[in-house]
């Protein structure tokens, strides 16, 4: 069976979790409020029109400050806990959860400070709730939010603009569909002139959520009545007005006992002539009851589309912080095995790169089949192997002394002359290559997700894996380099031994025998040393790619991030941390998201904790 404790406790809860966690209605619209989905009585009336003794007497306590001017400068969420006959009464702040308040006017006290420390003196007025919880035999479980009065005028010190903000703060509180709105008038004022009615018929029309009720009943006129308000006939509401009596000025003053005036309230209205017959339903006391149990309906049958709720916001905000990431560690250790996890993926997305999961990896290929022997083609070895040079590079080398049988020294100098024009197009394919992983990596780091909320490791990644493909590239260029000088620190020789036979076998021997100097003997040698270095073209052709591929590619594959990773081994948790350095709004909104969260977590628990009737 459901208590009315366990539900107006229940709730009693809820908004305690939701004002620790910022949640007191309006804000901004980022999330949907939690609190406004909760049932609550707000207390509204005029000033002066007995909001405060309504409360005390409620309470059965003085513990509401006093004074002249606008006093209610925070709505004050008050919390009424019945407790067993004979138990001590205390009250309990939440900003103060350690200390227990035995003495009311400390109680007071603290409510001023408290308002003062947010408000500061300057009188103004802020929306933020002080959560005041009394636990007494002599109160019903009841929630009210004590909101600033309406009034008219500022006064001392107090800027202009509070009349309207006032306005507005209740407003903000009693517009909401879950509100019951305490409207409180006084008797001796013309219910036509109430503020608290005026607003409530505004946001309330039906009279649905209002209560009425009538204050300073014994200050009327002699001779007059309110029979027409608390029988519904001046202001028809869809619950019945409650008339009250509380203590007056005087009393106040005399110091009588809230329990005195209380049954003294009972006493008018059991001896009135005006009241008598409505008794019963008179007085602060039944108001308590009345509201009680009406908020207790009222929380049951908004049960389940406040856990619908509930469950809807946590799938939101749980697929929301999916989207912006899990929060990041604060340690060291954490942070190392995050980023190095995040340098991961990375190197899983540029390897797709390279192995063809992913597109890019194949122009590496085009530089091996197209760009290297077009290259290689477009070498000038038609001017360098012109009969002209021939002759030229021959005669030089030949010095004082030409040659008598083969021209060993011209051959080594053209062939040497050849080999150095190698350099230019080998070196250009290992640039051409360069350029391909780096691209590859930029898009690796564009397309890693994981990567998105952080710009910081981001271009620690780019910076570093651009350092190792520069180093790579060095490394590559000096053994392509050295693949061409190999070719000319020893030539084939069996090339050249094959080639006498065949001058033998093709040519006229007696006619290069006549005369070793003739345009045909240079065009020879021009045509001889340009088929060794097309075998040698050959060969550069099939092995620049793989030492290439070596020291580039394979190296890329492996070892990109080696050197970050014992860099980042060294660093400390500062450091790491501003690795991991996020956009600061995205931080801001996960942090929001992440409280939210654990409010609606605490709110879902709550409600699963209290046993509902069936
Ligand atoms: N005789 C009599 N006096 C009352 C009654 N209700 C309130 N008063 C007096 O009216 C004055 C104002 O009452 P409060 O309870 O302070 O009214 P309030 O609406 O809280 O006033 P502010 O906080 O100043 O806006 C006090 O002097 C009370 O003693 C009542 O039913 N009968």
């Amino acid at each position: 069976m459901t208590t009315m404790e366990s539900l107006i406790g229940l709730v009693n809860r809820i908004q305690r979790a939701c004002t620790v966690l910022g949640d007191y209605g309006g804000g901004d619209g980022a999330f949907s409020s939690l609190w406004e989905a909760l049932p609550s009585v707000a207390v509204v009336g005029g000033q002066s029109s007995g909001k405060s003794s309504v409360l005390e007497s409620i309470v059965g306590r003085d513990f509401l400050p006093r004074g002249s001017g606008i006093v209610t400068r925070r709505p004050l969420v008050l919390q009424l806990h019945k407790t067993e006959e004979g138990a001590p009464e205390y009250a309990e702040f939440l900003h103060l959860p350690k200390r227990r308040f035995t003495d009311f006017s400390a109680v007071r006290k603290e409510i001023q400070d408290e308002t003062d420390r947010v408000t500061g003196k300057t009188k103004q007025i802020s929306p933020i709730p002080i959560h005041l919880s009394i636990y007494s035999p002599n109160v019903v479980n009841l929630t009210l939010i004590d909101l600033p009065g309406l009034t008219k005028v500022a006064v001392e010190g107090q800027p202009e603009s509070i009349v309207q903000d006032i306005e507005t703060m209740v407003r903000s509180y009693v517009e909401k569909p879950n509100c019951i709105i305490l409207a409180i008038t006084p008797a001796n004022q013309d219910i036509a002139t109430s503020d608290a009615i005026k607003l409530a018929r505004e946001v309330d029309p039906t009279g649905d959520r209002t209560f009425g009720v009538l204050t300073k009943l014994d200050l009327m006129d002699r001779g007059t009545n309110a029979l027409d308000v608390l029988e519904g006939r001046a202001y028809r509401l869809v619950h019945p007005w409650v008339g009250i009596v509380n203590r007056s000025q005087a009393d106040i003053n005399r110091n009588v006992d809230m329990i005195v005036a209380r049954r003294k309230e009972r006493e008018y209205f059991a001896t009135s002539t005006d009241y008598g017959h409505l008794a019963s339903k008179m007085g602060s006391e039944y108001l308590a009851k009345l509201l009680s149990k009406h908020l207790e309906s009222v929380i049951r049958a908004r049960i389940p589309s406040i856990t619908s709720l509930i469950n809807k916001s946590i799938d939101e905000l749980e697929s929301e912080l999916d989207h912006l990431g899990r929060p990041i560690a604060v340690d060291a250790g954490a942070q190392l095995y995050m980023i190095l996890e995040l340098c991961r993926a990375f190197d899983k997305i540029f390897k797709e790169h390279l192995d063809g999961g992913r597109p890019g990896g194949d122009r590496i290929y085009g530089v091996f089949d197209n760009q290297l022997p077009a290259a290689l083609r477009k070498l000038p070895f038609d001017r360098h192997l012109s009969v002209q040079n021939v002759r030229k590079v021959v005669s030089e080398a030949d010095g004082y002394q030409p040659h008598l049988i083969a021209p060993e020294q011209g051959y080594r100098r053209l062939i040497e002359g050849s080999l150095n024009y190698f350099r230019g197009p080998s070196e250009a394919s290992v640039d051409a290559v360069h350029f391909v992983l780096k691209e590859l990596v930029r898009k690796s780091i564009a397309e890693t997700q994981e990567l998105k909320r952080f710009p910081s490791l981001q271009a620690e990644i780019a910076a570093a894996a651009g350092q190792a493909l520069e180093k790579f590239r060095e490394d590559s260029k000096k053994t392509i380099i050295r693949l061409v000088d190999m070719e000319s620190s020893y030539l084939t020789v069996d090339f050249f031994r094959r080639l006498p036979q065949e001058v033998e076998k093709g040519g006229n021997q007696s006619a290069s025998n006549v005369d070793r100097y003739t345009e045909g003997h240079f065009r020879r040698i021009a045509s001889n040393v340009s088929s060794y270095i097309g075998m040698v073209s050959e060969t550069l052709r099939s092995t620049i790619p793989k030492a290439v591929v070596h020291c580039q590619v394979r190296e890329a594959k492996h070892s990109l991030l080696n050197h970050f990773y014992t860099q980042i081994g060294k660093k400390e948790a500062k450091q790491l941390g501003q690795l991991l350095d996020e956009d600061p709004a995205l931080m801001e909104r996960r942090q929001q998201c992440a409280k939210r969260l654990e409010l609606y977590k605490s709110a879902r628990d709550e409600i699963d904790s209290v046993s509902w009737a069936r």
